[in-house]
């Protein structure tokens, strides 16, 4: 059972535009829709599209949409009620795949409703095989959250706790990995999933490999392994790190892996690091190692950039045979 955590879902608009985003201008949609969404969300409908066991725990009213879209596509999902409307987010997306997206704030937790969402994942990730604690946090929420749910999924595992990813931004994703242990407990997660820019944010906040920005990340995949490896010296278990249309790397504390796919036709990239990180813990789930779970991936984060809008792929879309892995040096 994989058990995901979004603390600020979403219900995604994608708009689709008939030529290039014109700023100032009145354009005419294509078409517009709408599902379900926030990274954790995304990452179950993927598992849930491939037949694995999941779970998603994130707040929201029973009527809210993002609830009935994941009712109605049958994703199990256990949620905190809350007063407010989740937020919703628009993706404009080009012909050719170019994506702009507007995420929203989303609403205001009070304290206790922190607290209860977080006995809520509690209650719902005994016994799971990996907790996923993805997305950005709603306003409010303190930025070593991540690092404190880990905590406390580990402390009240009493043996056998579950594995745990994570995939953020800006301020959480900082502090979820700069967390000292605190009473012999690590805050820091098993699996981090940055894309080249939230590698390259990570690196300078945390002075971990000289300045590189997010182009140059996605250019160099030996700059990419580097500034993982100093992720995973710093305590993480393992960095996937997705790098759009040049693939991924994965570093270990044991080794370090570029995985490419061939060009596909994107459509819409929103979701699709989600996906990769699905393909990645179906693979896990397999008993696959560290390089056929990064193979799984890419095939997983290329497939779900040849959908529409936040669409997920199911395994049998997906075409891990036509990625290449490479090893690379990690220091
Ligand atoms: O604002 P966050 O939480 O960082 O990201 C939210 C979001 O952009 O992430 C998913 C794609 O990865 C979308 O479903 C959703 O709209």
């Amino acid at each position: 059972m994989i058990v995901t955590f979004t603390a600020n879902p979403s219900l995604d608009r994608t708009v689709a535009l008939p030529g290039p985003l014109e700023r100032g201008e009145v354009q005419r949609a294509v078409s517009v829709s709408q599902e379900s969404g926030g990274k954790g969300v995304n990452v179950s409908r993927a598992l849930v599209a491939s037949g694995l066991e999941t779970i998603a725990v994130l707040p929201g009213a029973d009527a809210d949409p993002v609830l009935a879209g994941l009712r109605h596509d049958g994703v199990p999902f256990a949620a905190l009620p809350i007063d407010e409307p989740l937020r919703t987010n628009v993706a404009l997306t080009e012909p050719g795949g170019v994506t702009t997206k507007i995420n929203e704030p989303g609403p205001v937790l009070s304290e206790d409703q922190q607290e209860a969402l977080i006995k809520l994942l509690l209650e719902r990730a005994r016994g799971a095989s990996w907790v996923v604690l993805a997305g950005s946090l709603p306003p409010g929420f303190p930025a070593d959250f991540y690092a404190t749910v880990t905590r406390r999924l580990r402390t009240a595992a009493d043996g056998g706790a579950p594995l745990i990813a994570v995939d953020s931004s800006g301020a959480p994703l900082v502090a979820a990995v700069a967390d000292a242990s605190a009473d012999g407990v690590s805050g820091t997660p098993d699996l981090l999933k940055p894309n080249a820019e939230e590698l390259a944010e990570l690196a300078a906040a945390a002075g971990f490999a000289t300045a590189s920005t997010a182009d140059e990340l996605e250019a160099d995949p030996e700059a990419a392994a580097a500034a993982a490896a100093a992720v995973v010296r710093s305590g993480v278990g393992a960095v996937l790190a997705t790098l759009g249309s040049k693939g991924a790397v994965l570093v270990t504390a044991d080794g370090a892996w570029l995985a490419t796919h061939p060009p596909v036709a994107a459509v819409s990239t929103v979701g699709a690091g989600d996906s990769s990180l699905a393909g990645y813990l179906l693979a896990h789930g397999q008993g696959a190692a560290p390089a056929d779970c990064l193979r799984q991936a890419v095939a997983h984060g290329a497939a779900a950039a040849s959908l529409p809008g936040s669409t997920v792929p199911a395994v049998h879309q997906t075409t891990p045979e036509a990625v290449t892995i490479t090893a690379l040096r990690k220091d």
